[in-house]
């Protein structure tokens, strides 16, 4: 297999990373199948914690570049690249450790891993073909992680806004926002922007073609 395109994109929490990722994702896979295109998500590389109990866990800084096993997912990408399937780890945000069970990823011509902090590792950035920064406001992130973490992480608004203003924000202005500039493509208006979408699935369609 010709040497893979590996596009990150990146931005703040729920900044529409995931909801960008997944509509490229599954609109090509209706074009081409899924054999020609792989998504990765960097949160499946948080440290595996089951050795701290559940306080020691709800302390961790997530925001940190530490609390990811950054160097695992550059094997991984590295692996991929060589045309190798690799066991991509799950997490659970509730647990705030790994799922026991782990995901195959195959090997495709074109891979999409998206995550906070992807940008702020040059590790990681030596993998990179294309990368994607989505520039959307820190209070609208700020208003949709709140609905997310009550819905689907199992969090309480104490505890987000706790955790919000001790390490979400301070790691947007130390690490996240800066790594911008690593960026080929900015995105504004989170993961519905359309044009952005068309533009991204285009330059995919030319890269399968
Ligand atoms: N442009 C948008 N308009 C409305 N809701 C959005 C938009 N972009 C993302 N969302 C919603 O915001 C939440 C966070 O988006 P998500 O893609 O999961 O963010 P991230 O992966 O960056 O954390 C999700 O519930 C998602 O459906
Ligand atoms: N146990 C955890 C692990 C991570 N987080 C938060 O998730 C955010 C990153 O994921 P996004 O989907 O929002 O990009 C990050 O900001 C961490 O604070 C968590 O709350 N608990």
């Amino acid at each position: 297999m010709a040497k893979p395109t590996i596009i990150a994109i990146a931005g703040a929490s729920a900044s529409g990373k995931s909801l960008f990722a997944s509509t490229v994702y599954q609109e090509l896979v209706a074009e081409f199948g899924g054999e020609r295109i792989s998504v990765l998500a960097e949160d499946a590389y948080y440290r595996n914690q089951d050795h701290l109990s559940m306080e020691q866990r709800v302390l961790t800084n997530y925001d940190h570049p530490a609390a990811f096993e950054h160097e695992l997912l550059a094997v991984h990408l590295q692996q991929l690249r060589e045309g190798h399937s690799v066991e991509m780890p799950q997490y659970c945000y509730k647990t705030h450790t790994r799922k026991s069970e782990t995901i195959k990823v195959q090997p495709a011509k074109v891979i999409l891993v998206e995550g906070i902090l992807l940008l702020t590792d040059a590790r990681l950035r030596e993998q990179f073909n294309i990368t994607v920064f989505m520039d959307t406001p820190l209070d609208v992130c700020l208003l949709r992680r709140i609905k997310r973490d009550l819905e689907d992480r199992g969090r309480t608004l104490v505890s987000i806004t706790e955790q919000y203003e001790n390490y979400v924000r301070p790691a947007f202005f130390e690490f996240i926002s800066p790594s911008k500039q690593y960026a080929d493509l900015v995105v504004t208006r989170g993961g519905k922007n359309e044009i952005a979408i068309d533009i991204m699935k285009a330059k995919i369609r030319a890269l399968l073609a």
